[in-house]
């Protein structure tokens, strides 16, 4: 609890296993993004409303476009509303309001948004996409992306640092899945052959989000193991 709230969570995480786009990436969008985060607060536009509208876009891209097999036009509709979440956090920064709220709003809209891009593509191959095994893929990499959230935020309250993001975190999921809906919709304007760079995306996803699950598990089942026989020792040494 010692920290400011607006350092706490990700940024404040220790580097071990830090996933490449979060490392790299970021600084540079940052740079990039914050004149229009500078722009939007100039029009008393708040952090919660690109929030709120950011995902809002995000779904309708991925639940009007993609179960109908338009993944070029869904992707750039997603592509233009995605980018609010890293908007938000610069603007409550600018602010000096990044607030526990704020925190919880943002991750708990990630949850949605990424709900809506992985349900579309499954909703895509239900249909008429007619593929079993990569409708059973996106719902895979749907719930394992949840998952592996899930054992950050968890490890976090339970009081451990959840020292490792892992091999493929959000950033990496949304980018490989993204590029991949978005030149494989390219397939519907007469290029040849790439609406196979989907279905190779899903499984990339579908494996990375395994692995950095386990990553965060056996991270967590170490921190945790550390930390109850540092309580053990700690009462032992107590009582006579
Ligand atoms: C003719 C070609 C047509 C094709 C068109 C393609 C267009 C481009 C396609 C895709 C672009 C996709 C960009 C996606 C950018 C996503 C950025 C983003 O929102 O990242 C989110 C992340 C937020 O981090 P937080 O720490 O705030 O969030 C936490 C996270 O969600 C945790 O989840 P976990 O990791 O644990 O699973 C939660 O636990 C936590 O609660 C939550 O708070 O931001 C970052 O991580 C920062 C890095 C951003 C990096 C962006 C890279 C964009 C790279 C390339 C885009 C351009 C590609 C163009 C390709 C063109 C191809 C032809
Ligand atoms: N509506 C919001 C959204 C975010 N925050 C703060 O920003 C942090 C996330 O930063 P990103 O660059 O990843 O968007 C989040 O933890 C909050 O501290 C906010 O205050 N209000
Ligand atoms: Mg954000
Ligand atoms: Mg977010």
């Amino acid at each position: 609890m010692g920290q400011p709230v607006a350092s706490r969570g990700r940024a404040a995480t220790p580097t071990l296993g830090k996933a490449m786009l979060n490392k790299y990436a970021r600084a540079f969008f940052t740079r990039v993004l914050t004149p229009f985060a500078a722009f939007l607060i100039r029009r008393g536009v708040s952090p919660d409303t690109v929030t709120l509208l950011g995902t809002a876009g995000v779904m309708a891209g991925a639940l009007v476009f993609y179960p109908r097999g338009e993944f070029f036009w869904g992707t750039i509709v997603i592509t233009l509303f995605v980018f609010s979440d890293l908007v938000d956090g610069n603007m409550a920064r600018q602010l000096g309001r990044s607030s526990r709220w704020g925190a919880f709003l943002d991750s708990t809209l990630d949850r949605v948004a990424d709900g809506a891009i992985f349900g579309g593509f499954a909703l895509w191959y239900a249909g008429n996409g007619d593929n079993n095994v990569l409708c059973a893929v996106s719902i895979f990499c749907l719930a394992s992306g949840q998952v592996v959230s899930y054992t950050k935020a968890r490890g976090e309250s339970i009081g451990l640092p959840v020292a490792v993001n892992g091999l493929v975190e959000r950033a990496e999921r949304l980018v490989i899945s993204l590029v991949a809906a978005g030149l494989a919709g390219l397939h519907t304007f007469g290029v040849p052959g790439i609406q196979v760079l989907l279905p190779i995306a899903l499984w990339i996803v579908a494996v990375g989000s395994l692995v950095t699950l386990i990553q965060r598990v056996v991270t967590v089942r170490r921190e945790s193991a550390e930390a109850d026989a540092a309580a053990a020792a700690q009462n032992s040494g107590a009582t006579p």
